[in-house]
């Protein structure tokens, strides 16, 4: 089992003896407990096993027993703390000083002890100290008895740790490009200063010529393949060839099949490793490049001639395959590092597949009038977003899988047997747009359904500057069939279409469709199932890295407390101010 990093939990007490330490012990650790409760059965790692939680072997009353907690946290991969206290207790003596991992601290709101004032005291110190910390204290005033966690503080508990933890997966792992820039895209520049600096991730590369030389060469476990293939080919439809008379090579389409398979179980390889390839002699092979997420640059020098990397990406971004479902792997088109970066950010926060688009076209509804005659209406009344891939992407965009009737993205584990057939089902492949992809393949197709919550975010590299993330929040969209094939023929009918409103607030970009569209800071975005832009927010933060650009009610919003004293009545310039104060977490 991956080991994966715990949340740590320090129960603060007052020191004093005689009294005042014992009578509140039980109430303190008994604090400690609930959270560490709330977390194993709401929260779970990639894998879907309960997160795991370290409490503190005594509740903590001074600095000896602060030392003593950090040494424990240490030894038990403790990746974020969170304190708890129902009473006051000694400020800077107490507090954990890891520069490197997130902190919070829950103060019970009580009127017998006070919680507040030690949350208020420990924050400040946090704030002269110049490390980051969160505070989570609850609205109504609770007796010393009442054991329950009010919902507004259960909400903030599990925000913080949602994005502490995947502050903490992301340290000591590795974005592997495979190939390296795509057509000049920046993104595809990967920056180590960022990864490393950022996220705490290192860079690996390896050349595209690796996947070609593991294809000649038989690298990859071929039971698999034969498994792999067979699946492909039953489950996999298909669809139309579009390209002109003269582009089209049926004759060459069961070889391609056969590529796209080995390049799928390859790349996968290429990023985690298989055991499998030591058996057969590979030992370097087997090892991977412990990447939790990469990208496949394909355009241009390995699609002119080799078949592209569509069903690659689309497999290994999927959560099911020939071995059944499985948590997705993150990989970025065209080694955009950027957008796999905000995929990745979505993914651990959601534990949930990503889509990853290009953000291709604003449709206003006049340009839909006079192109398609239809009117736009209902959610898309202000124009839409054309999302699309140039040829991949998840099938779990497709939204084939429902709840409650409702179409949505599930977390592996709950995904059915009707769910992944459903995906299949929306989905054909078609032979690759030759023009553009010369080496041939296939590209994935399907339309996303509508009226499905989501959020698109990216990462953007601004020189002088670093990092800055973008979020919209807002819904899909669908069209009337003829509609919907009159647009996608604009562009490329064998390419997966999601058609994305953001949701606007009258204010900055979010006036308009348009707007957003105008104000997206490159080619790609990153887009999640549900309205995550809150949790984004908080987890840059925790990374320092400024938003630019949000559509996240203000009340949601939540950041260290650090945070104010860099202004209170505008947000956003204090999030700038902060970030830049406080420089990368691992800087
Ligand atoms: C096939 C084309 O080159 C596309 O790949 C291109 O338009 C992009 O996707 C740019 O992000
Ligand atoms: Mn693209």
């Amino acid at each position: 089992m991956t080991n994966y990093p715990r949340i740590g939990i320090r129960p603060i007490i007052d020191g004093r003896r005689r009294g005042v330490r014992e009578s509140l012990e039980d109430q303190t650790m008994d604090m400690a407990r609930r959270v560490a409760a709330l977390y194993e059965s709401e929260l779970r790692y990639p894998d879907g096993t309960p997160v795991q939680c370290v409490i503190a072997d005594t509740t903590i009353g001074g600095v000896a027993e602060a030392q003593a907690t950090a040494t424990k946290f240490r030894r038990e991969n403790v990746g974020l703390t969170l304190s708890v206290t129902p009473c006051w207790c000694y400020g800077t003596e107490t507090i954990d000083m890891d520069r490197t991992m997130p902190h919070a601290i829950w103060g019970f709101n009580g009127s017998e002890r006070p919680g507040a004032v030690y949350l208020a005291a420990a924050l400040a110190g946090h704030a002269q100290l110049g490390i980051p910390a969160f505070g989570i204290y609850g609205e109504d005033v609770q007796d010393a008895d009442d054991d329950s966690i009010p919902d507004a503080v259960r909400q903030r508990l599990l925000d913080y740790a949602t994005c502490g933890l995947a502050v903490a997966q992301m340290k000591g792992t590795a974005y592997l490009a495979i190939g390296s820039v795509c057509m000049g895209i920046a993104g595809s520049v990967v920056s180590d200063s960022f990864w490393g600096k950022y996220l705490g991730m290192r860079n690996e590369y390896v050349d595209m010529s690796e996947v070609s030389r593991r294809v000649d060469n038989e690298i990859y476990d071929k039971d698999e393949y034969a498994k792999a293939y067979a699946w492909i080919r039953d489950n996999f439809t298909q669809g139309e060839d579009f390209n002109p008379e003269q582009n089209q090579f049926p004759e060459r389409h069961e070889e391609w099949w056969q590529y796209v398979t080995k390049m799928t179980l390859i790349g996968r390889d290429l990023m985690v490793g298989n055991p499998k390839l030591a058996e057969a002699g590979w030992g370097e092979e087997a090892m991977g490049h412990g990447a939790l997420a990469a990208g496949f640059q394909g355009q241009r020098q390995w699609t002119d001639g080799k078949p592209n990397g569509d069903v690659m990406e689309t497999v290994l971004n999927t959560q099911f395959d020939w071995n059944g479902t499985r948590a997705p792997y993150i990989l970025a088109t065209e080694n955009d590092a950027l957008n796999g970066a905000s995929m990745l950010f979505n993914h651990l926060l959601t534990n949930r597949a990503q889509i990853f688009s290009d953000v291709r076209t604003y449709w206003s509804p006049d340009a839909v009038k006079r192109v398609t005659g239809h009117t736009l209406e209902g959610k898309a009344a202000n124009g839409f977003l054309d999302l699309r891939n140039s040829g991949s992407t998840t099938l779990d965009g497709t939204f084939a899988a429902q709840e409650d009737g409702k179409p949505t993205i599930k977390q592996w584990w709950d995904l059915t047997a009707v769910d992944c057939q459903a995906q299949l089902d929306a989905t054909t492949f078609h032979p690759a747009n030759v023009e553009y992809f010369p080496g041939g393949g296939f590209s994935t197709h399907f339309r996303s359904a509508g009226e499905v919550p989501v959020t698109m975010t990216r990462i953007n590299l601004v020189d002088g500057l670093g990092p800055v993330i973008q979020i919209a929040e807002g819904w899909t969209v669908e069209l009337p069939d003829e509609v919907a094939t009159t647009i996608e023929d604009r562009t490329d009918r064998a390419w997966p279409t999601t058609w994305f409103v953001p949701n606007l607030t009258g204010e900055g970009v979010f006036r308009n469709v348009y707007e957003v569209m105008n104000a997206w800071g490159a080619n790609h975005g990153a887009i999640s199932y549900g309205h995550i832009g809150a949790r984004l927010i908080t987890l840059a933060s925790m990374l320092r890295i400024p938003v630019n650009m949000h559509n996240v009610p203000s009340e949601q919003v939540f950041r260290p407390k650090n945070w104010l004293g860099f202004g209170t009545a505008d947000a956003e310039g204090a999030d700038y101010r902060a970030c830049a104060q406080f420089g990368p977490l691992y800087g």
